[in-house]
């Protein structure tokens, strides 16, 4: 016997959540609950405005259809990665799968890289609260390149256990990179773990890693069309965000590629709700257990969904009181 629930969400964001130049009011997405001989799975598909092809309502009808494939007998490993083209319902489809299977472990560590934003005096106490090895993340290329370089040099100044996870998302021109960098005293580069995607072109931003020693990470790249992970001078990790990329098994074999090549892989958040970025965080505890992961966004939104992300004071959705948008018979 099989039974498959689809439910659809609309969680209130924080204001002045900016995606892309376009404000995020409210995360929509939807989640999967299987039931077979006695066990369940739970899965999130959550196409990110701005950054995946597929919208809800594509993602609606197409986990519909890949539910009713397995209301008749088809695999749901199967039927998932049937679904590259559409990467968050590929991806939300094999999490509620491998949890159904008993793959995907329980164990989660909420450790994560904390994004440095807000008034510097509570971020100085909320860095240097942080246990062990200091590995935090800054956003930059929103503004002036060569104030993001005095920023990040006041940081690593004030804190100097602290290490810095660096994110671009291809904003700078060659010179605006240049820019940055002079602002950066070289001794300081070295805590500087990695930039992702400085510039933007791939070329550039290579040209950045060899001329101010600042390793870079590939985030964007990882899905372009042709991407193949690659050891080269300068990379230091690829950046996978499942929801953008597909399923359990694609991830698995770029985190697979990535360790082969000498690479750090980092599984990071598309903003999903507290459910997703708990099984985020499974994930990368069984997969990359070495790197930290990229999950500090549930504080954007303002309520959480099903499961509790530990630790977390906001208030939990349950299931009774989400929309129910498909049942199988
Ligand atoms: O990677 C993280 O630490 C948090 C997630 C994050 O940065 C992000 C989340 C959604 C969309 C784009 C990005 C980004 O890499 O800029
Ligand atoms: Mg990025």
């Amino acid at each position: 016997m099989r039974r498959a629930t689809v439910y659809r969400y609309s969680l209130p964001m924080e204001a002045g959540v900016v995606l892309r130049n376009q404000r995020l009011k409210t995360r929509d997405g939807l989640l999967v609950s299987l039931w077979q001989d006695e066990k369940t799975g739970w899965g999130e598909i959550a196409p990110l405005p701005g950054f995946s092809a597929e919208d809800v309502t594509q993602a609606q009808e197409a986990v519909k259809h890949g539910l009713s494939q397995w209301m008749q007998g088809a695999s749901l490993t199967a039927v998932a990665s049937a679904f590259s083209a559409l990467p968050s319902v590929a991806f939300g489809l094999s999490c509620a799968d491998a949890e159904l299977r008993g793959e995907l472990p329980d164990v989660l560590s909420t450790r994560c890289a904390p994004l440095c934003h807000g008034d510097p005096n509570e971020l100085y106490a909320r860095l240097g609260a942080l246990p062990g090895d200091k590995l935090a993340k800054v956003k930059v290329g929103l503004y002036e390149s060569v104030g993001d370089g005095l920023n990040v040099s006041m940081l690593l100044e004030a804190l100097p256990d602290l290490r810095l996870r660096l994110d671009a998302n291809r904003s700078w021109t060659l010179a605006k990179s240049e820019g940055f960098a002079r602002h950066v005293a070289p001794e300081l580069r070295s805590r500087i773990v990695f930039i992702e995607e400085p510039c933007q072109t791939r070329e550039q931003s290579r040209e950045f890693a060899r001329a101010t020693g600042i390793a870079i990470a590939w985030d964007e790249s990882v899905r372009d069309a042709g991407f193949t992970v690659q050891a080269e001078t300068g990379l230091a990790a690829i950046i996978i965000k499942p929801t953008l990329t597909g399923s359990l098994n694609r991830c698995r074999q770029l985190i697979s590629q990535a360790h082969a090549a000498g690479l750090e892989a980092v599984i990071s958040s598309s903003i999903e709700s507290s459910l997703g970025l708990t099984q985020l965080a499974r994930i990368a505890q069984w997969l990359t257990p070495d790197a930290v992961p990229g999950l500090d966004t549930l504080d954007l939104m303002q309520a959480q969904l099903i499961r509790r992300w530990p630790d977390s004071v906001l208030p939990v959705i349950a299931e009774p009181d989400l929309e129910v948008v498909w049942q199988s018979q």
